[in-house]
């Protein structure tokens, strides 16, 4: 990928998730630095409201430092090894955090909110659509959310385990274009240059190459948690849904501005695929499908041949139990699946709906969640031209 293109993937990302490091947050493990926060906040303000020159971004910060700024304000100088006593102190640390942030975003005019995840709201799939729209609201309300894992109900079995892995999959949730990962090294080098003064630094790769997690090693302080591997790993895990990463150091100058400007002034690491292909792909290759829509010939025609949305009038017919969100499967009259998409109303209301116009979705359902049942950005065909003409 040329310089240039690297720039557009910088400056063209409108929704973008800001992870931070806990040695970066604490000032490697002396307290939450304020001046450090307020910093980003500033740049997040910025952003926020496209005062930088561009179109306004929608932005989500992952925090970690709830651990660290715990045994801060405990006293305790070595990392417990005892599950209940990092529970504690996280306990305690994240009360600190969100304060800082509240206090620090507000003072930029910025609405925030704290939203603690665990590994659970993210895997099952009912509680990863409530929490994907909570945020979605928050970030439609111009409020920034700051995440950090609810490390006070989780033990090491169930947990995400580290915020790189989180903010990936925060990036994945809310289909984010970019995602940032602030640290305390410029970027990925070729070998980890605490113990490797001679390594050299990656400008650039493509996200999940696999000779990037032979470059990267663990925590280089006792403060962190991933190292640069979990971080190399998120990047591969923010590509599957088409964001991209970049690597950079937290205490550079202006370094959200100049990210978002363009510049590349860590390791950008390109996701392979757009986002709305990898939302297709994922679609497409879905294996359990919660049921089906009949469509009538006009609506079959539009989708095939216009690539248009299935709205309601066009449906004939409702089979399965799905829900909002899920994968369904879209059939012709001969019963022939043309299409795949994702559901915008769940069976029951799909059922209420058929061949009826959008304008009375609200009328009929008492909400509308849009007027179509399922969106071009959310539906792939899967019927080959020809199995379509016979
Ligand atoms: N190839 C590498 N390039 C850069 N840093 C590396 C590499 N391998 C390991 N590291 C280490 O990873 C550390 C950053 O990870 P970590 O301490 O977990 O930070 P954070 O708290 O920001 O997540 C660096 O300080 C560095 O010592
Ligand atoms: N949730 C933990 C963060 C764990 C973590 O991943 O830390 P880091 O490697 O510094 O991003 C906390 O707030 O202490």
């Amino acid at each position: 990928m040329t310089q240039e293109s690297a720039a557009e993937v910088l400056r063209q990302a409108r929704r973008i998730v800001v992870k931070v490091g806990s040695s970066l947050v604490t000032n490697e493990g002396r307290g939450l630095d304020a001046a450090a926060i307020g910093e980003w906040c500033r740049q997040l303000a910025l952003l926020e409201r496209g005062a930088d020159g561009q179109a306004p971004r929608e932005l989500v910060m992952v925090s970690s430092g709830a651990i660290a700024e715990g045994m801060k304000r405990l006293g305790w100088s070595k990392r417990p090894h005892e599950v209940s006593e990092l529970q504690a102190a996280a306990a305690v640390g994240q009360m600190g955090l969100a304060q800082m942030y509240e206090t620090q975003l507000s003072e930029q005019g910025l609405r925030s909110a704290q939203v603690l995840l665990t590994h659970a709201d993210l895997a099952d799939r009912e509680r990863y659509l409530n929490a994907r729209s909570t945020l979605m609201t928050l970030l439609r309300h111009q409020v920034l959310p700051v995440i950090n894992e609810n490390d006070t109900v989780v033990t090491d079995e169930i947990k995400v385990g580290d915020n790189d892995t989180l903010g990936a999959l925060v990036a994945n949730l809310i289909e984010a274009d970019l995602l940032v990962i602030l640290t305390d090294q410029k970027g990925l080098y070729t070998a980890d240059p605490r113990s490797h003064p001679e390594a050299e630094f990656v400008h650039q790769a493509r996200a999940g190459d696999p000779a990037l997690e032979r470059m990267a090693g663990g925590a280089g302080s006792s403060i962190g948690k991933g190292g640069m591997l979990t971080k190399i790993v998120a990047a591969r895990r923010a590509a599957g849904s088409g964001a991209s990463t970049v690597i950079a150091w937290g205490r550079e100058p202006d370094a959200l501005l100049r990210l978002a400007a363009g510049e590349n002034i860590g390791t950008l690491l390109v996701a392979p695929t757009h986002k709305t292909q990898a939302r297709k792909q994922w679609i497409a290759d879905h294996l359990q499908l919660r049921g089906s829509i009949t469509v009538d010939e006009g609506a079959a025609a539009k989708l095939r041949r216009e690539g248009k949305s299935l709205l309601p009038i066009g449906m004939t017919q409702v089979e399965g139990d799905f829900s909002r969100g899920d994968v369904i499967a879209i059939r012709d009259g001969a019963g022939r699946e043309l299409a795949r998409g994702l559901a915008n109303y769940a069976s029951a209301e799909a059922r209420l709906l058929c061949r009826r116009p959008s304008r009375d979705i609200a009328k009929l359902l008492g909400y509308s969640g849009g007027p179509e049942m399922v969106h071009r950005d959310n539906l792939v065909l899967t019927q080959t031209p020809a199995a379509a003409d016979q």
